[in-house]
């Protein structure tokens, strides 16, 4: 029998949340992927205490997954992906900013003074590890003795606050320049650390640009080798922004191998080269799962679709990060894994050599 996606999705219809909605409902499947009898999808958690709490829930949805005639492996993993924890109340005032307000006119493409390059790390879809990607490469580098700064400008979800391990409100002693957090040797400024939660998904382009415009030009970033930015998710206004008004030395474009990821990766990169910002590169993220219990290497997502797209675009494929369940949870813990010796930290140290030996970091 030829099982498909929607047989699978029946199956997963009937697995229930705590809360007693069920996976398809709640919209907790991704990725899903069935080649002959081989099933493969990841489940988002809302945040990592959810995901935690899930271990029943995947375990179920295997189970019954595997009962199903013509199933003979289903691999899963939870992932969780949610906006960055408040701010701590308490500490120092908020810096009365205003972020968010409207551009003032600027001619040109500028930068911030005492920063040598710029690079955008972005994707064309969400929750393919650009974040992931930003926080690691900024800590490689800092580890490789390059001044880094991260600009956390997903203003839809910015999850730095989580990944970096820091979330106060930064001082502005003089009320107009903002003083940046630091975190693993990299300068940190988040938009998740100035707005309350669930206000900025109202902005709209002038007021993005706004706050763009401020997270580049307010911040003390002070001297660095790089700064990377970290963008929302697609091709909206805060890519156009930027890729507009600001020197961008150039991208780095993250996808999953899957062919739908690798779809919107491809409309990512058509924007920045209409924008005359070079795309420096592709990373490929989860790129292959080896189960820590067996040792079975799986490519839960595909495999060689990003490595072939790079080589169709003329762009070098620079780095394939592994889907690892301690890259996620050193992302919830604020500890990147690039911090601490081991095979993970490996691809990022190389990815951050590579740059510093390109003269781009
Ligand atoms: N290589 C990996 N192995 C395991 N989990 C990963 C990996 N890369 C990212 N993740 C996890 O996947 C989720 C999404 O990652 P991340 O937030 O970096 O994606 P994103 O592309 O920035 O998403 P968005 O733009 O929607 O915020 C997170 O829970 C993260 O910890």
């Amino acid at each position: 029998m030829t099982i498909t996606q929607d047989d699978i999705t029946a199956v997963l219809r009937q697995v229930r949340l705590p809360d007693g909605s069920s996976l398809v409902e709640a919209d907790r499947i991704r990725a899903l992927s069935v080649t002959g009898g081989k099933v493969s999808f990841v489940i988002e958690a809302p945040d990592a205490a959810a995901a935690r709490d899930w271990t029943a829930v995947e375990a179920e949805a295997k189970a019954r997954l595997l009962a199903l005639e013509g199933v003979e492996t289903v691999s899963v993993v939870t992932t969780a992906h949610g906006p960055a924890g408040r701010a701590p109340a308490g500490g120092s005032t908020p810096p009365d900013l205003k972020i968010g307000r409207h551009p003032t006119p600027q001619q040109g493409k500028t930068k911030p003074a005492g920063v040598r390059n710029v690079i955008a790390i972005a994707s064309g879809k969400g929750g393919v590890g650009k974040s992931t990607v930003a926080a690691n490469l900024a800590v490689a580098l800092a580890r490789l003795g390059r001044r880094v700064g991260l600009l956390d400008a997903d203003i839809y979800g910015p999850s730095q606050p989580r990944m970096m391990g820091v979330n106060r409100r930064p001082a502005s002693p003089d009320g107009k320049t903002i003083e940046p957090l630091h975190a693993h040797g990299v300068t940190l400024m988040s938009i998740g650390f100035m707005i309350p939660d669930g206000e900025a998904v109202v902005w709209r382009g002038p007021m993005l640009m706004g706050a763009m415009q401020q997270m580049l030009g307010q911040v003390a970033w002070g001297e660095l080798d790089v700064l990377l930015i970290d963008m929302p998710p697609g091709t909206g206004d805060v890519q156009l922004t930027l890729g507009q008004k600001t020197e961008l030395t150039g991208a780095l474009v993250v996808s999953t191998p899957q062919d739908v990821a690798l779809i919107d990766a491809r409309r990512g990169i058509s924007m920045f080269q209409k924008l005359n910002v070079p795309v420096l590169g592709l990373i490929e993220n989860m790129s292959t799962y080896v189960c820590p219990n067996c040792g079975h290497e799986a490519h839960i997502f595909g495999h060689g679709g990003v490595a072939a797209e790079a080589e169709a675009l003329g762009v070098p494929l620079l780095a394939q990060l592994p889907l690892a369940l301690e890259a996620r949870v050193s992302g919830d813990e604020g500890r990147p894994v690039a911090a601490d010796d081991g095979p993970l930290a490996e691809p990022y140290l190389q990815l951050a050599d590579r740059l510093v030996k390109g003269g781009l970091a």
